[in-house]
């Protein structure tokens, strides 16, 4: 059954070397009760330990039904630990941490027995040894006596062939040591017990066999067994615990000290709270920037105009650079001025809008874009009759404009000034631009090209001028009823009207008004309503004052294209009227003044939200394609360059937060890893009786990761809660300083993600000591107090 060969072993500690076992020759029965006796330090544990596969002989073999142990590997060794051998030890060596029927289970659980077997045979061990009562006891809860049944049911209940016993009355007074002898002594009937004792009396009384060592040798033997080994079949069961056991094991030991675990967690989470509060305030800001351009800035048209500044991402950091530069030209020390060109440092372009880009541009998908507005520079021949007189008027914007309480500061500084031409929906069966973003005070909204509409700010005001320029005297009036004004009409007299050829050959304003008023060819201009920016729009494009649709423009182009005035101009290189020499570019602005041009100065097209944005943006960059530079079309997109640098702006400032809340996750990976270290040191007994068991070195490691686990997990669900409700006075805070209500949020991703985090990192932490766990040598842990 079992057979030792020439054992040796010894013990090198510094220079001395202690020869423990010195050529031991035993050969075992398959069912007999064996004692070692002998004096202390002759090497009776031994000898114990390396039948048992704790402990590594040096030379010499140990053969187990027929089958050398020569060449085991670590494996096959937890196996026949776990499989064949049942270890009694005199002080015990349960796990305190977990209940009685669990220690007898454990041998079972790392053979991976299944759940009710396992606990059929624990309880059935347990009943063997009389302790069913207690089964749901801890082991501080038993006396030494009960505590050694448990343990011997522990050895029992994975039925081994070998139970070793070192010691294991030594603790017991004589009453209890009778009884569990009895115990050992009925095992022995079909199974081999061998026990070290030193307790002759005890050892004659009972054991079938003694075996006497002395200084690390076989001195005596009562009964001798000298056999040829029949061959038999030998097969290992391999051991393994499954990462629920190690969590089982190492959640029930963190739950016996859950003040220190608390504490410990607690600390690893300020990382994280700080973290997850940084993200949540800059999600929440995210979100609210998001909300911002959603309401606001999608209503932002992109604009196509004569020169624009490449605003983009790229020429803003070659401004930025260039500022750099600069400053780092700053202070010279010359005695000589230097002059330089602004304009070089800034990067213009030139758009030159075509008929071919505009028909490009009218076939946009109307699906995209709701509409599409110009603005052209044509000049309206206007007459008004008031008190019965006819006087000539105008429709121009105020000259002090930007008041229409509608925050367009943006647009204003940046294209010059608010637009007196409403955009055209492209979709007709959609609400008009008007409608959607402007309430009607009085009137109706316009119906026909020449219905014009008066644009007031959110307190009913227009600039004066606006009325002085309508031929209204505005110096003898405060107000105006809406009456009043609301159906006012205007007459457009046509350029061959308007202007007469003189004999010189120039072309002259009329001034007989009250004629020009009767001409059947003027288009009659009306009021039709009174309209403001609606509370809720954010953005309104029109400048107070008088607002018309293109449409009228276009067909004001469309008459003046062939009129005498315009034909004459577009020959001559001079001005028409005046007779002065004309450059050529000055020629193409009186003939657009003129209603001669049809190329309008601006183009603004307006997308329905983002998302549609994005496709108009590529719709107009595939015109671009294969184009030469100088014909290119640049248009310019300052919604989508503000929010970008907002954007670049939120991400530079949480990078940096993070980092430094990421120091904290740092200090809570060295302190997971003393904490896991001193719980190695804490549970060396334990790893000890783990190996005794059968658990591989994976197995230690896997308890203590399982432990960090349970710490990063718990740390990390501690901080995202205590995140979470932090965000509540944060927000509370916020909305009092900023009017922003629920700013942060802590997005459920992100919470998951920095669980994880914590999770990876407490592992890290815990990495080492859980590895030093595993090297331990089983014989020493289970040595340690
Ligand atoms: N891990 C070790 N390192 C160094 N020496 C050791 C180690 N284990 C045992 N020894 C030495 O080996 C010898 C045999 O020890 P062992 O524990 O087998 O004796 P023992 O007969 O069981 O003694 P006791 O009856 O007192 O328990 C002793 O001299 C002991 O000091």
């Amino acid at each position: 059954m079992l057979q030792l060969k020439d054992i040796k072993k010894s013990y090198t500690t510094g220079d001395f070397t202690q020869i423990a076992l010195n050529g031991v020759n035993l050969n075992f029965r398959k069912h007999e009760f064996v004692a070692i006796l002998g004096p202390s330090g002759s090497g009776k544990t031994t000898c114990l330990n390396v039948v048992g596969g704790l402990d590594k002989y040096d030379s010499g073999d140990l053969i187990i039904n027929s089958k050398s142990t020569k060449n085991f590997k670590d494996g096959e060794w937890d196996a026949y630990r776990n499989n064949s051998v049942g270890f009694i030890f005199q002080s015990y060596n349960l796990i305190p941490h977990l209940s009685i029927v669990d220690n007898v289970e454990m041998g079972m659980t790392l053979s991976g027995v299944s759940m009710e077997e396992k606990h059929r045979k624990a309880l059935e061990a347990l009943d063997k040894v009389g302790l069913k009562e207690h089964v749901h006891k801890k082991p501080n809860q038993l006396s030494g006596g009960q505590m050694q049944r448990v343990a011997i049911a522990r050895a029992l209940a994975n039925n081994p062939d070998i139970i070793l016993a070192d010691e294991p009355t030594g603790a017991l007074d004589s009453v209890t040591s009778g009884q569990i002898m009895d115990l050992i002594k009925k095992i022995a009937d079909d199974k081999l017990v061998i026990m070290v004792t030193h307790n002759p009396e005890l050892a004659e009384k009972y054991a079938d066999r003694i075996v006497k060592f002395k200084d690390g040798n076989v001195v005596d033997d009562s009964y001798p067994y000298r056999t040829v080994e029949e061959e038999s079949e030998y097969q290992l069961k391999r051991t393994s615990m499954s990462f629920f056991t190690a969590l089982k094991l190492s959640g029930k030991n963190i739950s016996t000290k859950k003040g220190r675990t608390a504490l410990t967690a607690f600390a690893a989470s300020i990382g994280i709270i700080g973290i997850a509060l940084i993200l949540s305030l800059s999600t929440g800001f995210q979100i609210q920037i998001d909300k911002f351009q959603k309401d606001a800035l999608a209503e932002f048209p992109i604009i196509i105009s004569p020169t624009s500044q490449n605003m983009d991402m790229e020429t803003l950091e070659k401004m930025r650079g260039e500022m750099k530069e600069a400053k780092e030209q700053e202070y010279t020390n010359a005695r000589e001025v230097y002059l330089y060109d602004p304009e070089e440092s800034t990067v213009t372009h030139t758009n030159n809008i075509t008929k071919e880009y505009l028909d490009y541009i009218e076939k946009i998908d109307s699906s995209i874009c709701t509409s599409i507005g110009y603005t052209r520079v044509v000049g309206m021949n206007l007459l008004s009759k008031i008190e019965d007189e006819i006087i000539p008027v105008s429709i121009a914007p105020a000259t002090r404009d930007g008041s229409n309480g509608g925050g367009m500061q943006g647009l204003t500084s940046m294209s010059g000034t608010l637009l007196s031409s409403y955009p055209e929906v492209l979709d007709e069966s959609q609400e008009s631009y008007l409608e959607k973003n402007y309430d009607l005070l009085s009137g109706n909204y316009p119906k026909e090209d020449t219905d014009l509409v008066l644009v007031v700010n959110s307190s009913n005001q227009v600039d004066y001028t606006v009325f002085e320029n309508l031929g209204i005297k505005t110096h003898v009036l405060e107000k105006m009823k809406f009456e009043d004004i609301v159906g006012m009409e205007l007459k457009l007299v046509t350029n061959n009207d308007y202007y007469q050829e003189t004999e010189l050959g120039n072309f002259m304003p009329q001034t007989d008004y009250e004629e020009m008023y009767k001409s059947d060819d003027n288009l009659t201009l009306k009021i039709a309503g009174i309209i403001r920016l609606k509370e809720d729009v954010t953005i309104g494009i029109l400048g107070t004052g008088i607002a018309y649709s293109d449409n009228l423009v276009q067909r004001i182009i469309e008459i003046e294209e062939e009129s005498d005035i315009v034909l004459a101009q577009k020959e001559a290189d001079y001005n028409v009227m005046t007779m002065e020499k004309l450059e050529e570019s000055m020629k193409k602005n009186l003939l657009s003044y003129l209603g001669g041009d049809t190329i309008p100065y601006m183009i603004f097209l307006y997308p329905y939200d983002f998302e549609t944005k994005d496709e108009v943006l590529a719709y107009l960059d595939a015109y671009n394609n294969g184009k030469s530079d100088e014909d290119t079309i640049v248009y310019q997109d300052l919604a989508s360059t503000m929010t970008s640098m907002t954007g670049s702006i939120m991400n530079g400032i949480t990078i940096v937060l993070i980092a430094f809340a990421s120091i904290s996750l740092v200090v809570s990976l060295i302190m997971v890893g003393i904490i896991t270290y001193i719980s190695v040191l804490e549970r060396t007994k334990e790893i000890g009786v783990l190996r005794a068991l059968g658990a591989r070195k994976k197995d230690i490691t896997r308890v203590f990761n399982a432990e960090t686990f349970l710490i990063g997990a718990f740390s990390g669900l501690l901080g995202i809660g205590i995140a979470y409700l932090l965000t509540i006075p944060t927000n509370i805070i916020l909305n009092n300083m900023t009017g922003l209500s629920g700013v942060a949020k802590l997005n459920p991703m992100h919470a998951l993600v920095l669980v994880a985090i914590s999770v990876v990192l407490t592992l890290i932490g815990g990495m080492i000591p859980a590895k030093m766990a595993a090297k331990k040598d089983p014989v020493e842990a289970l040595r340690s107090e």
